[in-house]
């Protein structure tokens, strides 16, 4: 008997309960546990004629590819909050819907500004390299300090879900929090922040300068040279939003010359290879693009997913779909 059931294809595996949950409801093709290129993603497409596509972060989709979709998609479902990786209005001009996973990585992509912060400030990436060396020496007392978070100046490019999560967590830490949006947030989702209408006027005051906004051509390169040069000497930059909003080369050159102290980065313009001249910097705590990478919240992302392409294949609509 033929499978009736709605064909769904997977650029790559979710987490058991989501695989389950998938497999139960949905006819599958085979699907590989890494994401899939563009190319295959293409092809499977094409021999597999699906109804829906679940995909993430890291699968370019761009105008051309879109135009090489099957007309049997009516849904491309993103596991991630953001879709810079997707042209929107390419497809929404083949009719497709396209839907994300906006609030349930909120918290935890907060959580890991939050570690990314305190792990640059407190010099993790040297910690961890002397201790991997074997330690083997008493420090002297003002050797390779750190410098604390409590009472600093934090500043937040982008007061959105993530933003606000984060301003939450850095008044816990006593830290005096300003921010800079397209738009002045009502008083009661400041979160007691300081509003800058521009990003040039707030940087002077930033101890701390941490990215939550979504990489468009908008905000392509916006973190260049001069903004760098307008923070104060000895800056921390945190990014845990998207690579293409920094100019990597000027990056680079502040954490070389001091005018930034450190850096926590979990995104870049070349994933997953980075620009080989990170690695050399000490002062640079990186992680691999992981800000929502737990057991839960990537659980609840996939299941997230899985209920907008279950609504959009029933005729209903979609629950969290994205806007051109
Ligand atoms: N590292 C990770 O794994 C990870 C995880 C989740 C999200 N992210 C990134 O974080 C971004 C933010 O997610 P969110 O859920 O908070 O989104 P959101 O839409 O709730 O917030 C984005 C905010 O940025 C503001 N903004 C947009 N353009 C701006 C500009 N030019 N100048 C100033 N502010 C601007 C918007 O007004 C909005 O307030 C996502 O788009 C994604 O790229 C990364
Ligand atoms: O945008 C997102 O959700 C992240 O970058 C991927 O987990």
């Amino acid at each position: 008997m033929s499978d009736t059931r709605p064909r769904v294809l997977l650029t790559q595996r979710q987490t058991t309960p989501v695989m389950q949950r998938i497999e139960q409801s949905f006819n599958i093709p085979a699907v590989p546990d890494q994401q899939m290129t563009t190319r295959e993603l293409l092809d499977a497409a094409r021999a597999f004629q699906p109804q829906a596509i679940m995909t993430a972060t890291g699968l370019p989709l761009r105008g051309s590819d879109v135009l090489l979709l099957p007309d049997s998609v009516k849904v491309v479902a993103t596991v991630s909050v953001g879709t810079d990786h997707l042209d929107i209005p390419a497809l929404h001009a083949r009719g497709i819907v396209v839907t994300n996973t906006p609030d349930v990585l909120t918290e935890c992509n907060a959580d890991m500004a939050m570690l990314l912060m305190l792990a640059a400030a407190r010099r993790a990436s040297e910690y961890g390299a002397l201790m991997r060396g074997g330690w083997g020496r008493s420090l002297a007392m003002d050797e390779l300090l750190g410098t604390r978070i409590s009472g600093k100046r934090l500043g937040i490019v982008g007061m959105g879900r993530i933003g606000r999560a984060v301003a939450r967590r850095a008044r816990g830490f006593d830290m005096k929090v300003m921010y800079s949006n397209r738009r002045r947030l009502p008083a009661d989702q400041e979160a007691g922040a300081t509003f800058f209408s521009t990003v040039t006027d707030m940087l002077p005051h930033c101890d701390i300068l941490s990215l939550h906004l979504p990489a468009s051509p908008e905000t392509d390169g916006m973190i260049n040279a001069d903004l760098l040069s307008r923070l104060p000497r000895g800056a921390i930059f945190i990014n845990a939003a998207r690579g293409a909003l920094v100019d990597e080369d000027a990056l680079i050159d502040a954490l070389r010359s001091g005018q930034l102290a450190a850096a926590g980065l979990d995104v870049y313009r070349n994933e997953p290879n980075p620009d080989p001249r990170f690695l050399e910097l000490p002062n640079v705590f990186l992680t691999p693009h992981v800000g929502s990478a737990t057991v839960e919240t990537r659980t609840d992302m996939g299941m997230m997913a899985v209920d907008n392409v279950e609504a959009v294949l029933a005729g209903r609509d979609a629950l969290t779909p994205v806007q051109a």
